[in-house]
């Protein structure tokens, strides 16, 4: 999935330089409605000249001899950093939803949060999320809160990635 013609990083992608490659990992899930669970994640930051990053999450089951057995949740948008170190980021999840966050990009910790939550008929009550990424020790941690079905913004997802 990564753009085909490379370009040089556009200037205004510094600050998020970091996040660009493929990262692979293990994820854990929890929401006060559904049971715990454990997740792969495979995440691809790619660019093509342009100040923007294509962000592409797939995620599935792990076979208990490390092998994928089968998809769950998949997720794509674009982070488009803006001046002062403010990052938008507009996300697209084939559940029928649709999310346009505002950030602050701090060094290699990212904070996010819904501005939007659009959902189509069918989609499940997603009201508001929140989400943090940073880059420790070489690991890519990321974690998602999110408001839904009626319960308050609280952890569902949170994992650990290395580069690929
Ligand atoms: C790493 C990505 C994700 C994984 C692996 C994941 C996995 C799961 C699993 C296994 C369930 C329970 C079974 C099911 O209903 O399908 C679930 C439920 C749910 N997830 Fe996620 N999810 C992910 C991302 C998201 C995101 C980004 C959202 C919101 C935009 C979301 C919203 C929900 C909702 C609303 C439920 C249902 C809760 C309920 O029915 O009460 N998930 N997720």
């Amino acid at each position: 999935m990564a753009f085909e013609i490379s370009q040089d990083l556009h200037p205004d992608l510094m600050p998020l330089a970091w996040l660009v490659g493929r990262w692979e990992g293990r994820g854990h899930g929890d929401y006060p409605t559904i049971e715990k669970f454990e997740f792969g994640q495979q995440i691809d930051f790619t660019h093509n000249g342009k100040p923007y990053l294509h962000y592409v999450s797939q995620t599935y089951v792990v076979g208990e001899d490390g092998t994928k057995e089968r998809p769950l949740a998949v997720e794509t948008g674009f982070w488009r950093p803006q001046p002062g170190n403010k990052l938008e980021v507009i996300l697209a999840h084939p559940t029928g939803i649709a999310e346009i966050w505002y950030g602050d990009i701090d060094g290699a910790k990212i904070e996010l949060q819904t501005d939007v939550v659009a959902r189509t008929t069918s989609a499940k009550e997603v009201t508001a999320g929140h989400r943090l990424y940073g880059l420790v020790n070489g690991e890519l941690l990321w974690a998602y809160d999110m408001a839904a079905e009626g319960q308050s913004l609280q952890p569902h997802l949170w994992a650990t990635l290395v580069r690929s």
